[in-house]
Protein backbone atom coordinates (compact mmCIF):
# COMPACT_ATOMS: atom_id res chain seq x y z
CA UNK A 1 0.00 0.00 0.00
CA UNK A 2 1.15 3.35 -1.03
CA UNK A 3 2.36 5.71 1.84
CA UNK A 4 0.16 8.69 2.62
CA UNK A 5 3.64 10.34 1.61
CA UNK A 6 3.56 8.88 -1.20
CA UNK A 7 -0.15 9.82 -2.05
CA UNK A 8 0.60 13.75 -1.88
CA UNK A 9 4.39 13.74 -3.84
CA UNK A 10 2.75 14.83 -7.03
CA UNK A 11 0.86 17.75 -5.47
CA UNK A 12 3.60 18.83 -3.00
CA UNK A 13 5.36 19.20 -6.87
CA UNK A 14 3.17 20.51 -8.04
CA UNK A 15 2.48 23.34 -5.25
CA UNK A 16 6.62 23.48 -4.91
CA UNK A 17 7.11 24.63 -8.47
CA UNK A 18 4.53 27.28 -8.44
CA UNK A 19 5.81 28.59 -5.09
CA UNK A 20 9.83 28.17 -7.04
CA UNK A 21 8.24 30.74 -8.97
CA UNK A 22 8.27 33.36 -6.55
CA UNK A 23 11.79 32.92 -5.83
CA UNK A 24 13.61 35.72 -7.18
CA UNK A 25 10.74 37.62 -5.12
CA UNK A 26 11.52 35.55 -2.34
CA UNK A 27 15.40 36.88 -2.33
CA UNK A 28 14.50 40.02 -2.66
CA UNK A 29 12.39 40.24 0.28
CA UNK A 30 15.25 38.51 2.34
CA UNK A 31 17.94 41.40 0.76
CA UNK A 32 15.43 43.82 2.03
CA UNK A 33 15.45 42.33 5.04
CA UNK A 34 19.05 42.14 5.67
CA UNK A 35 19.30 45.80 5.16
CA UNK A 36 15.74 46.86 7.33
CA UNK A 37 17.27 44.58 9.78
CA UNK A 38 20.84 46.34 9.97
CA UNK A 39 18.88 49.28 9.92
CA UNK A 40 16.81 48.54 13.25
CA UNK A 41 20.27 49.17 14.92
CA UNK A 42 20.00 52.64 14.22
CA UNK A 43 17.44 53.19 17.37
CA UNK A 44 20.17 51.59 19.95
CA UNK A 45 22.85 53.45 18.18
CA UNK A 46 21.51 56.50 18.00
CA UNK A 47 20.87 56.70 21.95
CA UNK A 48 24.51 55.09 22.68
CA UNK A 49 25.72 58.11 20.98
CA UNK A 50 23.24 60.65 22.16
CA UNK A 51 23.80 59.30 26.13
CA UNK A 52 27.59 58.57 25.72
CA UNK A 53 29.25 61.28 23.55
CA UNK A 54 26.15 64.16 23.27
CA UNK A 55 25.14 63.95 26.77
CA UNK A 56 28.85 64.47 27.84
CA UNK A 57 30.15 66.81 25.51
CA UNK A 58 27.02 68.63 25.55
CA UNK A 59 27.19 69.36 21.58
CA UNK A 60 24.02 70.53 20.29
CA UNK A 61 26.00 70.37 16.73
CA UNK A 62 26.84 66.80 17.23
CA UNK A 63 23.27 66.40 18.23
CA UNK A 64 21.75 67.78 15.22
CA UNK A 65 24.17 66.08 12.87
CA UNK A 66 23.35 62.93 14.53
CA UNK A 67 19.67 63.38 14.34
CA UNK A 68 19.42 64.07 10.91
CA UNK A 69 21.70 60.79 9.80
CA UNK A 70 19.15 58.96 12.55
CA UNK A 71 16.67 60.23 10.83
CA UNK A 72 17.75 59.64 7.05
CA UNK A 73 18.02 55.85 7.98
CA UNK A 74 14.98 55.30 9.29
CA UNK A 75 13.01 56.52 6.57
CA UNK A 76 14.88 54.36 4.41
CA UNK A 77 14.11 51.85 6.77
CA UNK A 78 10.28 52.30 6.32
CA UNK A 79 10.42 52.42 2.82
CA UNK A 80 12.54 49.01 3.01
CA UNK A 81 10.01 47.97 5.58
CA UNK A 82 7.55 49.18 3.25
CA UNK A 83 8.40 47.47 -0.11
CA UNK A 84 8.93 43.82 1.72
CA UNK A 85 5.59 43.78 2.56
CA UNK A 86 4.46 44.44 -0.73
CA UNK A 87 7.02 41.76 -2.26
CA UNK A 88 5.32 39.52 0.33
CA UNK A 89 1.54 40.20 -0.47
CA UNK A 90 2.49 39.88 -4.25
CA UNK A 91 4.18 36.36 -3.23
CA UNK A 92 0.67 35.26 -1.79
CA UNK A 93 -1.13 36.67 -5.14
CA UNK A 94 0.74 35.37 -7.83
CA UNK A 95 0.51 32.15 -5.96
CA UNK A 96 -2.93 31.86 -5.41
CA UNK A 97 -3.96 33.45 -9.35
CA UNK A 98 -0.89 30.94 -10.49
CA UNK A 99 -3.33 27.49 -8.95
CA UNK A 100 -6.80 29.26 -8.78
CA UNK A 101 -7.86 27.53 -11.97
CA UNK A 102 -6.04 24.02 -11.48
CA UNK A 103 -7.25 24.06 -7.60
CA UNK A 104 -11.03 25.12 -9.12
CA UNK A 105 -10.92 22.72 -11.97
CA UNK A 106 -9.74 19.72 -9.23
CA UNK A 107 -12.44 21.03 -6.95
CA UNK A 108 -15.21 20.52 -9.36
CA UNK A 109 -13.57 17.36 -10.99
CA UNK A 110 -13.61 15.63 -7.63
CA UNK A 111 -17.05 17.13 -6.51
CA UNK A 112 -18.83 15.76 -9.25
CA UNK A 113 -17.44 12.45 -8.40
CA UNK A 114 -16.60 12.11 -5.23
CA UNK A 115 -17.97 15.64 -2.81
CA UNK A 116 -16.07 15.01 0.44
CA UNK A 117 -13.85 17.09 2.47
CA UNK A 118 -11.24 17.13 0.48
CA UNK A 119 -13.21 19.06 -2.34
CA UNK A 120 -14.97 21.18 -0.02
CA UNK A 121 -11.60 22.37 1.63
CA UNK A 122 -9.64 22.71 -1.94
CA UNK A 123 -10.52 26.80 -2.48
CA UNK A 124 -10.18 27.69 1.15
CA UNK A 125 -6.98 25.56 1.47
CA UNK A 126 -5.35 27.94 -0.90
CA UNK A 127 -6.85 30.57 0.11
CA UNK A 128 -5.08 30.06 3.71
CA UNK A 129 -1.93 29.49 1.99
CA UNK A 130 -2.09 32.76 0.30
CA UNK A 131 -3.23 34.59 3.49
CA UNK A 132 -0.09 33.51 5.43
CA UNK A 133 2.24 34.52 2.29
CA UNK A 134 0.85 38.01 2.59
CA UNK A 135 0.78 37.91 6.90
CA UNK A 136 3.21 39.91 9.05
CA UNK A 137 3.71 36.38 10.60
CA UNK A 138 5.81 35.93 7.39
CA UNK A 139 7.63 38.72 7.67
CA UNK A 140 8.66 37.91 11.79
CA UNK A 141 9.89 34.63 9.78
CA UNK A 142 12.10 36.73 7.43
CA UNK A 143 13.42 38.77 10.11
CA UNK A 144 13.81 35.28 12.81
CA UNK A 145 17.52 34.78 11.73
CA UNK A 146 18.29 37.96 12.69
CA UNK A 147 17.64 37.29 16.15
CA UNK A 148 20.77 34.83 17.45
CA UNK A 149 22.69 37.64 15.74
CA UNK A 150 20.81 40.53 17.46
CA UNK A 151 21.17 38.44 20.24
CA UNK A 152 25.20 37.87 19.96
CA UNK A 153 26.34 41.40 18.81
CA UNK A 154 24.62 42.34 23.10
CA UNK A 155 27.62 40.73 23.94
CA UNK A 156 29.90 43.08 22.47
CA UNK A 157 28.60 45.75 25.04
CA UNK A 158 29.63 42.95 27.98
CA UNK A 159 29.63 39.45 28.12
CA UNK A 160 27.14 39.02 30.71
CA UNK A 161 24.76 41.21 29.07
CA UNK A 162 24.80 38.59 26.40
CA UNK A 163 24.80 35.88 28.20
CA UNK A 164 21.43 37.19 29.38
CA UNK A 165 20.40 37.87 26.05
CA UNK A 166 20.84 34.66 24.86
CA UNK A 167 19.83 32.71 28.14
CA UNK A 168 16.59 34.57 27.79
CA UNK A 169 16.29 34.21 24.23
CA UNK A 170 17.18 30.56 23.67
CA UNK A 171 14.03 29.97 26.78
CA UNK A 172 11.60 32.22 24.11
CA UNK A 173 12.97 29.99 21.38
CA UNK A 174 11.54 26.60 23.44
CA UNK A 175 8.63 28.25 24.53
CA UNK A 176 7.93 28.87 20.57
CA UNK A 177 8.41 24.86 19.75
CA UNK A 178 6.48 24.05 22.89
CA UNK A 179 3.38 26.12 21.19
CA UNK A 180 3.81 24.43 17.99
CA UNK A 181 3.98 21.21 19.20
CA UNK A 182 0.50 21.51 21.82
CA UNK A 183 -1.04 23.59 19.40
CA UNK A 184 -0.85 21.84 16.45
CA UNK A 185 -3.73 18.73 16.90
CA UNK A 186 -6.30 21.35 18.62
CA UNK A 187 -5.95 23.75 15.70
CA UNK A 188 -5.93 20.62 13.36
CA UNK A 189 -9.03 19.96 15.32
CA UNK A 190 -10.56 23.06 15.29
CA UNK A 191 -10.29 23.25 11.03
CA UNK A 192 -11.83 20.19 10.80
CA UNK A 193 -14.56 21.11 13.27
CA UNK A 194 -15.17 24.47 11.60
CA UNK A 195 -15.24 23.14 7.44
CA UNK A 196 -17.89 20.00 8.41
CA UNK A 197 -20.08 22.55 11.23
CA UNK A 198 -20.18 25.09 7.81
CA UNK A 199 -20.80 21.75 5.06
CA UNK A 200 -23.59 21.04 7.04
CA UNK A 201 -25.07 24.75 7.16
CA UNK A 202 -24.77 24.69 3.78
CA UNK A 203 -26.47 21.57 2.92
CA UNK A 204 -29.67 22.96 5.50
CA UNK A 205 -29.84 25.80 3.62
CA UNK A 206 -30.29 24.45 0.45
CA UNK A 207 -32.60 22.34 1.55
CA UNK A 208 -34.06 24.66 3.51
CA UNK A 209 -37.99 24.87 1.94
CA UNK A 210 -38.05 20.87 3.21
CA UNK A 211 -36.68 21.82 6.65
CA UNK A 212 -39.25 23.89 6.47
CA UNK A 213 -42.18 22.28 5.26
CA UNK A 214 -41.46 18.99 7.20
CA UNK A 215 -41.03 20.12 10.71
CA UNK A 216 -37.38 19.34 10.75
CA UNK A 217 -36.40 22.88 11.63
CA UNK A 218 -35.49 21.71 15.12
CA UNK A 219 -34.08 18.72 14.85
CA UNK A 220 -31.54 20.21 12.14
CA UNK A 221 -31.10 22.64 14.60
CA UNK A 222 -30.22 20.21 16.93
CA UNK A 223 -27.73 18.39 14.47
CA UNK A 224 -25.91 21.82 13.47
CA UNK A 225 -25.92 22.91 16.90
CA UNK A 226 -23.71 20.15 18.27
CA UNK A 227 -21.64 20.13 14.81
CA UNK A 228 -20.90 24.12 15.89
CA UNK A 229 -20.48 23.51 19.81
CA UNK A 230 -17.90 21.39 19.03
CA UNK A 231 -16.30 23.33 16.30
CA UNK A 232 -16.44 26.50 19.09
CA UNK A 233 -15.18 24.30 21.69
CA UNK A 234 -12.16 23.15 19.76
CA UNK A 235 -11.80 26.75 18.38
CA UNK A 236 -11.87 27.93 21.40
CA UNK A 237 -9.13 25.21 23.12
CA UNK A 238 -6.84 26.32 20.68
CA UNK A 239 -7.56 30.04 21.39
CA UNK A 240 -6.79 29.39 24.64
CA UNK A 241 -3.57 27.29 24.31
CA UNK A 242 -2.38 30.24 22.29
CA UNK A 243 -3.28 32.96 24.23
CA UNK A 244 -1.69 31.38 26.76
CA UNK A 245 1.70 31.21 24.95
CA UNK A 246 1.05 34.83 23.70
CA UNK A 247 0.74 35.99 27.43
CA UNK A 248 3.85 34.09 28.49
CA UNK A 249 6.10 35.70 25.59
CA UNK A 250 5.37 38.99 25.85
CA UNK A 251 5.45 39.03 29.70
CA UNK A 252 9.07 37.59 29.81
CA UNK A 253 9.99 39.57 27.33
CA UNK A 254 9.28 42.73 29.21
CA UNK A 255 10.91 41.17 31.91
CA UNK A 256 13.98 40.66 30.09
CA UNK A 257 14.17 44.24 28.81
CA UNK A 258 13.95 45.63 32.41
CA UNK A 259 16.41 42.56 33.79
CA UNK A 260 18.89 44.24 31.03
CA UNK A 261 18.35 47.28 32.43
CA UNK A 262 18.79 45.98 36.29
CA UNK A 263 22.11 44.13 34.89
CA UNK A 264 23.15 47.11 32.72
CA UNK A 265 22.67 49.34 35.91
CA UNK A 266 25.07 47.15 37.98
CA UNK A 267 27.51 47.28 35.14
CA UNK A 268 27.21 50.48 35.12
CA UNK A 269 27.90 51.25 38.92
CA UNK A 270 30.95 48.74 38.71
CA UNK A 271 31.84 51.11 35.81
CA UNK A 272 32.50 48.28 33.62
CA UNK A 273 29.66 49.78 31.10
CA UNK A 274 28.61 53.04 30.09
CA UNK A 275 24.89 54.59 30.09
CA UNK A 276 24.51 54.23 26.71
CA UNK A 277 25.38 50.99 26.23
CA UNK A 278 22.90 50.32 29.21
CA UNK A 279 19.90 51.39 27.33
CA UNK A 280 21.12 50.67 23.76
CA UNK A 281 21.30 46.75 24.80
CA UNK A 282 17.89 46.82 26.43
CA UNK A 283 16.22 47.82 23.50
CA UNK A 284 18.22 46.32 20.93
CA UNK A 285 16.71 43.00 23.34
CA UNK A 286 13.35 43.95 22.58
CA UNK A 287 13.88 44.35 18.57
CA UNK A 288 15.85 41.11 18.49
CA UNK A 289 13.04 39.29 20.37
CA UNK A 290 9.62 40.93 18.80
CA UNK A 291 9.96 38.47 15.58
CA UNK A 292 9.54 35.58 18.22
CA UNK A 293 6.79 37.40 19.68
CA UNK A 294 4.82 38.24 16.74
CA UNK A 295 5.07 34.50 15.42
CA UNK A 296 3.84 32.96 18.91
CA UNK A 297 0.49 35.53 18.06
CA UNK A 298 -0.13 34.23 14.51
CA UNK A 299 0.37 30.79 14.87
CA UNK A 300 -2.49 30.08 13.81
CA UNK A 301 -1.93 31.56 10.44
CA UNK A 302 1.25 29.71 10.00
CA UNK A 303 -0.81 25.98 11.14
CA UNK A 304 -3.67 26.65 9.12
CA UNK A 305 -1.81 27.53 5.74
CA UNK A 306 0.52 24.05 6.73
CA UNK A 307 -2.60 21.68 6.79
CA UNK A 308 -3.85 23.80 3.84
CA UNK A 309 -1.17 22.92 2.05
CA UNK A 310 -0.78 19.24 2.80
CA UNK A 311 -4.76 18.47 2.09
CA UNK A 312 -4.22 20.30 -0.86
CA UNK A 313 -1.07 18.66 -2.11
CA UNK A 314 -4.08 15.34 -1.47
CA UNK A 315 -6.25 16.83 -3.38
CA UNK A 316 -4.01 17.69 -6.28
CA UNK A 317 -2.29 14.65 -6.34
CA UNK A 318 -5.92 12.72 -6.41
CA UNK A 319 -6.76 14.91 -9.03
CA UNK A 320 -3.86 14.96 -11.82
CA UNK A 321 -3.94 17.97 -13.94
CA UNK A 322 -5.65 16.98 -17.32
CA UNK A 323 -3.25 16.88 -20.48
CA UNK A 324 -3.69 18.61 -23.24
CA UNK A 325 -5.50 16.50 -25.96
CA UNK A 326 -4.98 17.00 -29.47
CA UNK A 327 -8.37 18.91 -31.04
CA UNK A 328 -10.86 16.17 -32.48
CA UNK A 329 -12.86 17.47 -34.93
CA UNK A 330 -17.02 17.67 -34.63
CA UNK A 331 -18.12 14.63 -34.44
CA UNK A 332 -21.20 12.63 -35.89
CA UNK A 333 -23.71 11.27 -33.70
CA UNK A 334 -22.34 7.62 -33.40
CA UNK A 335 -22.24 6.20 -29.93
CA UNK A 336 -20.62 2.72 -29.51
CA UNK A 337 -20.74 1.41 -26.00
CA UNK A 338 -18.09 -1.76 -25.72
CA UNK A 339 -18.37 -3.91 -23.05
CA UNK A 340 -19.12 -0.82 -20.65
CA UNK A 341 -18.84 -1.62 -16.65
CA UNK A 342 -19.60 1.35 -14.70
CA UNK A 343 -18.69 1.74 -10.74
CA UNK A 344 -20.14 4.52 -8.90
CA UNK A 345 -17.20 6.62 -7.57
CA UNK A 346 -16.90 5.49 -4.00
CA UNK A 347 -18.69 2.51 -4.60
CA UNK A 348 -17.49 -1.17 -5.00
CA UNK A 349 -20.05 -2.70 -6.67
CA UNK A 350 -20.35 -2.04 -10.52
CA UNK A 351 -23.88 -0.29 -11.05
CA UNK A 352 -23.43 -1.20 -14.74
CA UNK A 353 -21.90 -4.48 -16.14
CA UNK A 354 -20.22 -5.37 -19.50
CA UNK A 355 -22.84 -3.34 -21.62
CA UNK A 356 -22.80 -2.81 -25.32
CA UNK A 357 -24.75 -1.53 -27.51
CA UNK A 358 -24.83 0.89 -31.19
CA UNK A 359 -26.74 4.61 -31.77
CA UNK A 360 -26.35 5.10 -35.44
CA UNK A 361 -26.69 9.36 -35.97
CA UNK A 362 -30.04 10.01 -36.27
CA UNK A 363 -31.52 7.30 -34.20
CA UNK A 364 -32.92 7.75 -30.83
CA UNK A 365 -32.74 5.37 -27.76
CA UNK A 366 -35.12 5.08 -25.04
CA UNK A 367 -33.51 3.07 -21.82
CA UNK A 368 -35.99 1.78 -20.01
CA UNK A 369 -35.81 -0.48 -17.01
CA UNK A 370 -37.14 -0.87 -13.03
CA UNK A 371 -35.46 1.73 -10.26
CA UNK A 372 -31.70 1.15 -9.80
CA UNK A 373 -31.49 -0.63 -13.42
CA UNK A 374 -28.52 1.66 -13.97
CA UNK A 375 -30.36 4.14 -16.44
CA UNK A 376 -28.86 7.51 -14.53
CA UNK A 377 -25.41 5.28 -14.69
CA UNK A 378 -25.16 5.05 -18.00
CA UNK A 379 -26.46 8.74 -18.70
CA UNK A 380 -23.41 10.13 -16.36
CA UNK A 381 -21.14 7.74 -18.33
CA UNK A 382 -22.31 8.81 -21.81
CA UNK A 383 -21.45 12.32 -20.83
CA UNK A 384 -17.93 11.63 -19.57
CA UNK A 385 -19.01 12.80 -16.10
CA UNK A 386 -18.63 8.94 -14.63
CA UNK A 387 -15.66 7.06 -15.89
CA UNK A 388 -15.85 3.37 -17.30
CA UNK A 389 -14.03 0.99 -15.02
CA UNK A 390 -13.64 -1.46 -18.41
CA UNK A 391 -14.45 -1.81 -21.37
CA UNK A 392 -15.26 1.74 -23.98
CA UNK A 393 -17.50 4.41 -24.91
CA UNK A 394 -16.55 5.87 -28.51
CA UNK A 395 -17.87 9.00 -29.86
CA UNK A 396 -17.54 8.66 -33.29
CA UNK A 397 -14.74 6.08 -33.10
CA UNK A 398 -12.92 8.75 -30.43
CA UNK A 399 -12.88 7.04 -26.79
CA UNK A 400 -14.64 10.35 -24.81
CA UNK A 401 -11.28 10.79 -22.94
CA UNK A 402 -9.57 11.83 -25.88
CA UNK A 403 -11.82 14.31 -26.24
CA UNK A 404 -11.38 17.69 -24.27
CA UNK A 405 -13.50 17.87 -21.51
CA UNK A 406 -15.14 20.92 -22.56
CA UNK A 407 -15.19 20.04 -26.14
CA UNK A 408 -17.50 17.26 -24.81
CA UNK A 409 -19.54 19.24 -23.00
CA UNK A 410 -20.18 21.20 -25.70
CA UNK A 411 -21.18 17.98 -28.38
CA UNK A 412 -23.47 16.18 -25.71
CA UNK A 413 -26.57 18.08 -24.38
CA UNK A 414 -27.19 16.72 -20.78
CA UNK A 415 -30.38 16.81 -19.05
CA UNK A 416 -29.87 15.12 -15.41
CA UNK A 417 -32.93 13.99 -13.63
CA UNK A 418 -32.58 16.76 -11.00
CA UNK A 419 -32.21 20.10 -13.06
CA UNK A 420 -30.02 22.39 -11.18
CA UNK A 421 -29.58 25.87 -12.00
CA UNK A 422 -27.17 28.72 -10.98
CA UNK A 423 -27.83 32.00 -10.40
CA UNK A 424 -27.77 33.88 -13.02
CA UNK A 425 -30.56 34.70 -15.75
CA UNK A 426 -32.38 32.33 -18.07
CA UNK A 427 -30.47 33.51 -20.96
CA UNK A 428 -27.38 32.50 -19.10
CA UNK A 429 -28.61 29.19 -17.91
CA UNK A 430 -29.95 28.06 -21.51
CA UNK A 431 -25.99 29.68 -22.55
CA UNK A 432 -24.26 26.78 -20.13
CA UNK A 433 -22.88 30.13 -18.47
CA UNK A 434 -20.53 30.68 -21.24
CA UNK A 435 -19.00 34.27 -21.50
CA UNK A 436 -19.61 34.32 -25.50
CA UNK A 437 -22.76 33.70 -25.74
CA UNK A 438 -24.97 33.86 -28.15
CA UNK A 439 -28.48 35.32 -28.21
CA UNK A 440 -29.56 33.17 -31.51
CA UNK A 441 -28.71 30.02 -30.29
CA UNK A 442 -30.21 30.94 -26.71
CA UNK A 443 -33.76 31.67 -28.58
CA UNK A 444 -33.44 28.61 -31.04
CA UNK A 445 -32.71 26.00 -28.12
CA UNK A 446 -35.30 27.52 -26.32
CA UNK A 447 -37.93 27.01 -29.28
CA UNK A 448 -36.78 23.91 -29.27
CA UNK A 449 -37.40 23.08 -25.85
CA UNK A 450 -41.04 24.70 -25.93
CA UNK A 451 -39.75 27.48 -23.33
CA UNK A 452 -39.75 30.19 -25.09
CA UNK A 453 -43.28 31.46 -24.70
CA UNK A 454 -43.04 30.20 -21.14
CA UNK A 455 -39.55 32.62 -20.80
CA UNK A 456 -41.56 35.58 -22.38
CA UNK A 457 -44.54 36.20 -20.60
CA UNK A 458 -41.83 36.35 -17.27
CA UNK A 459 -41.83 39.76 -16.67
CA UNK A 460 -37.96 40.36 -17.30
CA UNK A 461 -37.95 37.24 -19.93
CA UNK A 462 -34.75 35.73 -20.96
CA UNK A 463 -32.97 38.24 -18.03
CA UNK A 464 -35.11 37.03 -14.91
CA UNK A 465 -32.74 36.01 -12.11
CA UNK A 466 -33.08 32.92 -11.17
CA UNK A 467 -31.30 30.85 -8.45
CA UNK A 468 -29.77 27.94 -7.60
CA UNK A 469 -33.18 25.80 -6.86
CA UNK A 470 -35.17 28.06 -9.79
CA UNK A 471 -36.41 30.73 -7.73
CA UNK A 472 -40.04 31.38 -9.12
CA UNK A 473 -39.70 29.12 -11.42
CA UNK A 474 -42.26 25.85 -11.83
CA UNK A 475 -40.90 22.39 -11.55
CA UNK A 476 -42.00 21.75 -15.29
CA UNK A 477 -40.43 25.56 -16.24
CA UNK A 478 -37.16 24.50 -14.59
CA UNK A 479 -37.30 21.28 -16.60
CA UNK A 480 -37.82 23.16 -20.10
CA UNK A 481 -34.86 25.68 -19.22
CA UNK A 482 -33.05 22.79 -18.17
CA UNK A 483 -33.93 20.66 -21.75
CA UNK A 484 -33.06 23.83 -23.73
CA UNK A 485 -29.86 23.98 -21.58
CA UNK A 486 -28.97 20.69 -22.70
CA UNK A 487 -30.10 21.24 -26.36
CA UNK A 488 -27.94 24.67 -26.50
CA UNK A 489 -25.16 25.33 -29.58
CA UNK A 490 -26.62 21.77 -31.11
CA UNK A 491 -25.37 19.22 -29.41
CA UNK A 492 -24.34 15.57 -31.06
CA UNK A 493 -25.55 13.35 -28.44
CA UNK A 494 -28.33 14.49 -26.48
CA UNK A 495 -28.74 12.19 -23.48
CA UNK A 496 -32.07 12.87 -21.28
CA UNK A 497 -32.57 11.38 -17.81
CA UNK A 498 -36.47 11.18 -16.77
CA UNK A 499 -36.85 14.14 -19.44
CA UNK A 500 -40.64 14.55 -19.03
CA UNK A 501 -41.14 13.97 -15.49
CA UNK A 502 -42.33 17.29 -14.27
CA UNK A 503 -44.02 18.01 -18.33
CA UNK A 504 -47.25 17.87 -18.68
CA UNK A 505 -49.01 16.56 -22.07
CA UNK A 506 -48.28 20.42 -23.58
CA UNK A 507 -44.81 19.50 -22.76
CA UNK A 508 -44.43 15.85 -23.01
CA UNK A 509 -45.84 17.14 -26.90
CA UNK A 510 -43.17 19.52 -27.12
CA UNK A 511 -40.55 17.41 -25.93
CA UNK A 512 -41.29 14.73 -28.50
CA UNK A 513 -41.17 17.50 -31.50
CA UNK A 514 -37.63 18.20 -30.09
CA UNK A 515 -36.74 14.82 -30.36
CA UNK A 516 -37.72 14.44 -33.90
CA UNK A 517 -36.00 17.84 -34.44
CA UNK A 518 -32.86 16.76 -33.47
CA UNK A 519 -33.33 13.20 -34.99
CA UNK A 520 -33.67 15.19 -38.71
CA UNK A 521 -30.30 17.28 -37.88
CA UNK A 522 -28.62 13.92 -37.72
CA UNK A 523 -27.83 13.88 -33.80
CA UNK A 524 -28.25 10.69 -31.64
CA UNK A 525 -31.25 10.90 -28.26
CA UNK A 526 -31.11 9.01 -25.21
CA UNK A 527 -34.01 8.72 -23.38
CA UNK A 528 -33.93 7.38 -19.81
CA UNK A 529 -37.40 6.82 -19.32
CA UNK A 530 -40.15 5.15 -17.02
CA UNK A 531 -42.89 6.69 -18.43
CA UNK A 532 -44.22 5.41 -21.86
CA UNK A 533 -44.59 8.91 -23.42
CA UNK A 534 -40.93 9.61 -23.11
CA UNK A 535 -40.05 6.94 -25.89
CA UNK A 536 -42.77 7.78 -28.09
CA UNK A 537 -40.00 9.20 -30.54
CA UNK A 538 -37.76 6.29 -29.84
CA UNK A 539 -37.03 3.76 -32.55
CA UNK A 540 -34.30 1.90 -30.55
CA UNK A 541 -35.19 0.17 -26.64
CA UNK A 542 -32.35 -0.50 -24.59
CA UNK A 543 -33.88 -2.18 -21.83
CA UNK A 544 -31.47 -2.77 -18.08
CA UNK A 545 -32.17 -4.76 -15.21
CA UNK A 546 -30.08 -4.87 -12.22
CA UNK A 547 -26.86 -3.01 -14.20
CA UNK A 548 -27.17 -5.71 -17.23
CA UNK A 549 -28.58 -5.05 -20.83
CA UNK A 550 -31.88 -7.63 -20.92
CA UNK A 551 -33.08 -6.47 -24.55
CA UNK A 552 -31.58 -4.38 -27.59
CA UNK A 553 -33.40 -3.71 -30.44
CA UNK A 554 -36.23 -2.14 -32.28
CA UNK A 555 -38.61 -0.34 -30.07
CA UNK A 556 -41.77 -3.15 -31.06
CA UNK A 557 -39.79 -6.30 -30.86
CA UNK A 558 -38.50 -5.15 -27.01
CA UNK A 559 -41.97 -4.20 -26.60
CA UNK A 560 -43.45 -7.56 -27.74
CA UNK A 561 -40.65 -9.32 -25.92
CA UNK A 562 -41.54 -7.59 -22.92
CA UNK A 563 -45.19 -7.71 -23.09
CA UNK A 564 -44.44 -12.22 -23.63
CA UNK A 565 -42.35 -12.13 -20.68
CA UNK A 566 -45.15 -10.47 -18.63
CA UNK A 567 -47.66 -12.78 -19.70
CA UNK A 568 -45.06 -16.21 -19.49
CA UNK A 569 -44.81 -14.48 -15.80
CA UNK A 570 -48.63 -13.78 -15.44
CA UNK A 571 -49.54 -17.20 -16.87
CA UNK A 572 -47.06 -18.60 -14.39
CA UNK A 573 -47.77 -16.89 -11.32
CA UNK A 574 -51.42 -17.24 -12.13
CA UNK A 575 -54.09 -19.81 -10.77
CA UNK A 576 -52.66 -23.33 -11.61
CA UNK A 577 -49.65 -21.48 -12.35
CA UNK A 578 -46.24 -22.16 -10.77
CA UNK A 579 -45.85 -19.81 -7.84
N1 LIG B 1 -23.55 8.29 -6.54
C1 LIG B 1 -23.70 6.98 -6.34
N2 LIG B 1 -22.89 6.34 -5.48
C2 LIG B 1 -23.02 5.03 -5.25
N3 LIG B 1 -23.92 4.25 -5.87
C3 LIG B 1 -24.75 4.81 -6.74
C4 LIG B 1 -24.69 6.20 -7.02
N4 LIG B 1 -25.64 6.48 -7.92
C5 LIG B 1 -26.26 5.31 -8.19
N5 LIG B 1 -25.73 4.31 -7.49
C6 LIG B 1 -26.13 2.91 -7.51
O1 LIG B 1 -26.15 2.46 -8.84
C7 LIG B 1 -27.28 1.66 -9.09
C8 LIG B 1 -28.03 2.18 -10.30
O2 LIG B 1 -28.56 3.45 -9.98
P1 LIG B 1 -29.16 4.41 -11.11
O3 LIG B 1 -29.34 5.75 -10.47
O4 LIG B 1 -28.31 4.33 -12.30
O5 LIG B 1 -30.55 3.72 -11.38
P2 LIG B 1 -31.76 4.22 -12.29
O6 LIG B 1 -32.06 3.09 -13.21
O7 LIG B 1 -31.45 5.51 -12.90
O8 LIG B 1 -32.90 4.36 -11.20
P3 LIG B 1 -34.14 5.41 -11.18
O9 LIG B 1 -35.09 4.96 -12.24
O10 LIG B 1 -34.69 5.21 -9.81
O11 LIG B 1 -33.57 6.73 -11.42
C9 LIG B 1 -28.11 1.67 -7.82
O12 LIG B 1 -27.93 0.43 -7.19
C10 LIG B 1 -27.55 2.77 -7.00
O13 LIG B 1 -27.52 2.41 -5.65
Amino acid sequence: MASPRNNTEAGQAELRAVRRESRPLFWAAALFSMFANLLMLTGPLYMLQVYDRVLSSRSVATLVALSTIVAFLFLVMGILDYARARILARIGANFQARLDRRVFDAVVRRSATQPDELAATGLRDLESIQRLLGSSVLIALFDLPWTPIFLAGISLFHPWLGILAMSGGGLLVIITLLNQLSSKRPQLEASRANVRSELMSEQLRTEAEMLQAMGMREAAFTRWQSARQLSLRSQLRSADLTGTFSSITKTFRLFLQSAMLGLGAFLVLRGELSAGAMIAGSILLGRALAPIELAIGQWPLVQRASTGWKSLARLLSEVPPETARTALPRPRARLDVLQATVIPPGDSTAALRLISFTVEPGQAVGVIGSSGAGKSTLARALTGAWRVAGGKIRLDGAALDQYDPTELGRYIGYLPQRVQLFDGTIAENIARLRPDRDDAKIIAAARLADAHDMIVKLPEGYDTRVTANGGRLSGGQIQRIGLARAMYDDPVILVLDEPNSNLDNEGSKALNAAIRALKERGSSVLVMAHRPAAIQECDILLMLDGGTRVAFGPKEEVLRKMVTNHQQIQQATGPGGVR
